[in-house]
């Protein structure tokens, strides 16, 4: 279960750039900001059943990544308040953390860990993750030498093997091609019947029409619909298909 209550998020933007010293100092007599405040999330309010699988949508920039990671207790709200009820496993943009400097299979060991498996269950699952990710050839390459779907079905398989309460999932299929994703699908919808309550960012007005219950539209971080995912769906492509911001 997860409760986002009057959640709001602010960032501060660089407003101009100083090369030299001289430009700094002029800065500071003429008492100049460096930055402006930007609101990325604005009071947002939802919540998300167990069991369900609930999707977000919006576009560029609308703050589907921020409200994530915020879930995932990566960032914190200025104000607000968020309740999570279960384990949390993240998939955010760039994977789950891994460390590049490291090969596959010591990144699986050393997530496996984090995430509260034991050395000898990590063992047992190494095998079935690297099968998952269909990477087995690549167990000892270091993950700087990874592409950016190699990276993504590494996390993905990885993270699916802790058994997670809560998954999150952020456009991590986006990067994977055409077979990988279907089977990641299939895979959510059978982690899904067996009780995971899954959150998942996606710009694929099918994914989230396929396999979430229910679905939240972002815009400029502000909840413009909360709904069935058909329905939030229509209003997305209705809203957006048109200048391609898709
Ligand atoms: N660490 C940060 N510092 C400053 N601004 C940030 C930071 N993280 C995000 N932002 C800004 O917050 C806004 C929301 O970003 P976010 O990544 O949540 O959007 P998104 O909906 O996930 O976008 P996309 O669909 O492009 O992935 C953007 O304008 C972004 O530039």
């Amino acid at each position: 279960m997860i409760k986002v209550e009057r959640v709001s998020k602010k960032f501060k933007l660089p407003i101009e750039k100083r090369y030299t010293l001289f430009e700094e100092i002029v800065a500071f007599i003429r008492g100049k900001r460096d930055f402006v405040e930007f609101w990325a999330l604005k009071d947002v309010t939802f919540n998300v059943k167990k069991g369900e699988i609930f999707g977000i949508m919006g576009p560029n920039g609308s703050g589907k990544s921020t409200l994530l990671k915020i879930i995932a207790g990566v960032l914190y709200p200025d104000s607000g308040k968020v309740e999570v009820r279960g384990k949390v496993t993240p998939i955010l943009e760039l994977g789950v953390g891994f460390n590049p400097e490291l090969t596959a299979k010591e990144n699986v060991y050393v997530y496996g860990v984090i995430m509260g498996l034991k050395k000898e269950e990590v063992k047992k699952k190494c095998d079935e993750i690297f099968r998952f990710a269909e990477l087995e050839r690549f167990k000892n390459m270091k993950l700087k030498n990874f592409s950016s779907g190699m990276y993504a079905r590494l996390a993905f398989a990885t993270a699916i093997a802790t058994e997670p309460e809560i998954l999150l999932i952020d456009e991590v299929l986006a990067v994977g091609d055409i077979n990988f994703q279907r089977k990641c699908i299939e895979k959510i919808k059978e982690l899904n019947e067996n009780g995971t309550t899954i959150v998942v960012v996606s710009h694929s007005p099918e994914m989230i029409a396929d396999i979430c219950d229910r679905a939240m539209l972002l815009e400029n971080g502000v909840v413009k619909a909360i709904g069935e995912s058909k329905d939030i769906v229509g209003t997305y492509m209705k809203q957006y298909s048109s200048d391609g911001d898709i």
